[in-house]
């Protein structure tokens, strides 16, 4: 599903008014009305309210005049505190405000701090709060007697209505401005924002309703993909076909490169994970002392023992592991690879030579955050980086909050700088592109909070980049069908005591549900 940008809004409803016609006041009208339909079909319990419409003077607040004067129609206790002076709203929202008073609704002007306070301080709680403060139109934290508004929402312990997104949202990143709006239900229009979809803002919006409000499918269809959804239409489209007559080396043939001692769990998981996503052949190259473990581990993936130094790689095995990626198709490097200062040295020299596509998760990523650099010295857009949040504060050096806080900002940021495709882990994983262009991965569930998951993940995408995926398809795929097998196992055994083993073992049936899906999708 494609996510619009406040931008792209603004120009969808620039074409919409100027070439199709339609003027702002009907798409205004159209907004509330719709908004007003989604909310009395869920919150019917608590009519006829009180209602409190909290509005901004744009064209948001413009929005929340036609709902209030819709639930006043069907009946409802409705009360609007704008929080300007009359004079500042304008145009088609000025039209609406007329039509709001005309129609005898209740209004009142909050234009300052004091003023707020009395009108808030002298009224009964609502039980359900419209959000009309700002839109797609926000650009600046928010703060006086706007954070006194949405803390005082958040607080109501009403049910909490966001027109087009909860106030405090910035639209086109997901990162809160200051303060935000915390709603049970949020209705926008034409399409999804991408402040929708990404964390914390994604965590405010409560159900998300997307209302048709007569943009022409002509115009939506047009804008650009630089943001997308990544869900089960989206994610069947990359699934590679399987030829009648493919033999082992038509899937490829995955190196990965992990596991010192204690560790020898994360390289059979991230070996099982490459041949459960269909790669043909996997094979492990080890520090020398967990060798004969993954031996006993692993049945179908072949291991080499490597040099090691106390039971990590040393750099004597470079050598080795040149020769190694010779006749393979892709290589994942990381998982328990333990950060020794040789196996540190080993990675970078890994990352400037290897000419396959690479895979960097887990202590990989660690050697590399010290000299980001050498990822410069690779092809463009032939590195996949799967950091969690604390790893991404390495690579970055900017720490796990102010990435939590700007998930987006960051990874695309560090995509572009670096050229990589960067895979940030956590809750709607983000695959930012080298070119920009994000992909918000739409599947799975807290039971993914569990250790291995991360090493599954590894492996899953380094064995659909063998199959011949490109980095940044492999990495979209691999990351939704992670994603969905948690969400296939969570429904039939819930999320807690969810292993990465488990997982594994759940990835052939998700990719042939999605495959089938492809499929069926193809043919209607
Ligand atoms: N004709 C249209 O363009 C349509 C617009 N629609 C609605 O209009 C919204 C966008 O309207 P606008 O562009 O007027 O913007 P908003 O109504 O979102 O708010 C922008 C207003 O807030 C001010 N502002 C921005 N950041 C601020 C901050 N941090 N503190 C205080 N004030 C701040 C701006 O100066 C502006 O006056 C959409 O979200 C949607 O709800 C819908 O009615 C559909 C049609
Ligand atoms: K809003």
């Amino acid at each position: 599903m494609k996510l619009l940008t406040a931008a792209q809004m603004q120009e969808l409803d620039r074409r919409t008014i100027e070439e199709v016609g339609l003027p702002g006041v009907v798409l205004m009208e159209n907004a509330g009305r719709g908004a007003v339909e989604a909310l009395c079909g869920r919150f019917s319990s608590v009519w006829p309210g009180p209602v409190v419409v909290v509005a901004g003077k744009g064209n948001n607040g413009g929005d929340g005049y036609v709902v209030a004067r819709d639930l006043l129609r069907r009946g409802w206790t409705v009360r609007t505190v704008i929080l300007a002076d009359r004079a500042a709203v304008k145009g088609d929202a000025a039209v609406h405000l007329g039509a709001l008073l005309q129609s005898g609704g209740e209004v009142v002007f909050a234009p300052d701090a004091q003023a707020l306070a009395a009108i808030l301080s002298g009224m009964d709680l609502p039980r359900l709060v419209v959000d009309a403060l700002f839109g797609t139109g926000l650009s600046s934290e928010v703060g006086g007697h706007y954070a006194e508004a949405i803390a005082w929402i958040n607080r109501t312990g009403a049910k909490v209505v966001a027109v087009d997104i909860p106030s405090g949202i910035d639209a086109g990143s997901g990162r809160i401005l200051g303060s935000a709006v915390c709603a049970d239900l949020t209705v926008t229009f034409a399409l999804a924002k991408v402040g929708h979809a990404v964390y914390p803002g994604a965590g405010c919006a409560g159900e998300l309703v997307v209302l048709d409000i007569g943009i022409p499918r002509s115009l939506s269809d047009n804008v650009g993909d630089d943001h997308l959804l990544v869900e089960a239409p989206e994610a069947a489209l990359l699934c590679p076909r399987r030829p009648a007559a493919g033999h082992k080396g038509t899937f490829g043939h995955l190196l990965v490169i992990a596991g010192e001692t204690g560790k020898s769990g994360a390289a059979a998981m991230s070996a099982e994970a490459g041949l459960r996503s269909g790669a043909g052949l996997v094979t492990v190259a080890c520090p020398a002392p967990v060798h004969a473990v993954l031996e006993i581990k692993l049945t179908e993936a072949m291991t080499v023992p490597l040099p090691a130094i106390d039971g990590a790689l040393s750099l004597q095995a470079l050598d080795q592991v040149r020769t190694l990626w010779v006749g393979k198709s892709a290589v994942a490097a990381g998982p328990g690879l333990g950060r020794s200062a040789e196996t540190v040295a080993l990675v970078r020299r890994l990352v400037a030579e290897c000419p396959l596509p690479l895979l960097l998760d887990a202590d990989a990523l660690n050697a590399v955050s010290e000299v980001p650099d050498v990822l410069l010295e690779r092809a463009p857009g032939t590195t996949v980086l799967t950091p969690h949040p604390g790893e991404m504060a390495r690579l970055t050096g900017i720490d796990i909050q102010a990435i939590e806080a700007d998930r987006l900002g960051v990874a695309r940021d560090f995509a572009c700088r670096y050229g990589v495709v960067l895979v940030l882990k956590g809750a709607r994983t983000l695959i930012a592109l080298p070119d920009g262009r994000i992909r918000i991965n739409g599947s799975g569930n807290p039971g993914l909070a569990s250790g291995g998951m991360g090493d599954v993940l590894t492996g899953l995408i380094g064995g659909l980049m063998a199959q011949g995926l490109s980095p940044a398809n492999a990495a979209v795929l691999g990351t939704f069908l992670h994603g969905r097998a948690a969400d296939r196992l969570s429904r039939i055994q819930g999320e807690a005591g969810l292993l990465a083993t488990d997982l594994v073992r759940e990835l052939p049936a998700t990719r042939r549900e999605l495959t089938l899906k492809g499929a069926q999708h193809a043919e209607g």
